[in-house]
């Protein structure tokens, strides 16, 4: 049995599947050569740099593949109804990094609000601007979660310590979760002071937060996206970070990675982090143990393993 790990995987895991009698091999191809070369493979582990694209399942078929692991949450980066409807099955590791996203969202929450951003580009360049950087608390202000899943209800938890009011919108529910209200999506743009958004990317619908959406919101509100590049569009978003309609975004998630939207990157208010909300050790091992035993269930090898968290 062949394994592809073609973004990596720690290093613990890896030797696990080996012990297994796996053959693994942890090369990144470009998409060009990806299909040719899983025609080898019997399953491929990715991240997000790999995208498993309809070309490339086409370039497999008549190959071996019958699983892809995606180590971690969102699938938009595999084309899972073409590889299912070529019996290729499409699996992720889905609670492994629910924590660490959200600590990473909290970071950038205090990062905009506290101008930890950009004090750490300016005091480099011998600037001490201490009666510039007056930012706000987060004490008393109200949190407005877009998407009150695994990731949103850690957020809703740490926000809510930090003293803040928390509401939220889901398409998936229409009632208050304990002290989290719920509101409607445009309701939530006008009342909340910080906007984290915890979605998938829906393709059909594009971007969630654009210009109108934008409008709608708090002058001088915070919106931090460590979701999806593509739910926020990031003209829009530059636009009212000049305009000053909006404080501050902390971003870990761009619609083209790796970013190459200098003036948005460079933009003072913009607090910035490399898709990096699942890199954390813990989450890294939590996600090779949900790998190895995915890998053990899907081909019925070695005896079932309990995975702690
Ligand atoms: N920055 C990073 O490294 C990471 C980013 N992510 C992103 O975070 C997203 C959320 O992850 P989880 O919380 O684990 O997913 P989840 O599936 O537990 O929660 C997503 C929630 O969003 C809701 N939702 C979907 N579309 C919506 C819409 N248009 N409006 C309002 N609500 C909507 C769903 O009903 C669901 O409750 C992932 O899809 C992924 O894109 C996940 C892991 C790491
Ligand atoms: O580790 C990665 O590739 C990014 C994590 C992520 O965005 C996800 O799990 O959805």
């Amino acid at each position: 049995m062949k394994v592809l790990l073609a973004d990596g995987l720690q290093k613990q895991s890896i030797d696990e599947l080996e012990q297994l009698g796996l053959e693994v091999c942890s090369k990144h191809f470009d998409a060009s050569e990806l299909g040719s070369e899983l025609k080898k493979y019997d399953a491929v582990v990715v991240r997000s740099a790999t995208k498993i694209t309809k070309e490339v399942i086409d370039d497999e078929l008549g190959g071996n593949l019958k699983l892809i692991i995606r180590a971690g949450v969102g699938i938009d980066n595999i084309d899972v109804k073409y590889a299912e409807s070529n019996n290729i099955a499409v699996k992720n590791t889905p609670n492994a990094s629910s924590i660490s996203v959200a600590e990473l969202t909290i970071a950038h929450m205090l990062s905009v609000a506290r101008f930890l951003n950009i004090s750490n580009v300016t005091m480099r360049q011998n600037q001490w601007n201490k009666k510039k950087y007056v930012g706000c608390e987060l004490y008393g202000k109200t949190l407005g979660l877009i998407g009150m899943g695994r990731i949103g209800k850690e957020v809703a938890k740490r926000a809510a310590a930090f003293g803040m009011r928390v509401i939220y919108f889901d398409s998936l529910y229409n009632e208050d979760i304990g002290d989290y209200k719920f509101e409607q999506f445009d309701d939530l743009l006008k009342k909340a002071d910080f906007i984290t958004l915890h979605v998938p990317y829906d393709k059909k619908r594009g971007a969630l937060i654009g210009k109108d959406e934008i409008e709608k919101m708090k002058d001088g509100a915070y919106l931090i996206n460590c979701a999806r590049g593509k739910v926020v569009d990031e003209a829009a978003l530059l636009e009212a970070l000049n305009s000053g309609k909006l404080s501050g975004a902390g971003i870990d998630v761009f619609e083209n990675e790796p970013s190459t939207n200098v003036e948005l990157l460079s933009n003072p208010k913009v607090s910035i982090t490399p898709h990096i909300g699942a890199s954390t050790k813990e989450a890294q091992q939590r996600i090779g143990r949900e790998v190895v035993l995915t890998l053990k269930d899907f081909f019925n090898i070695g005896d079932k393993v309990v995975i702690g968290v």
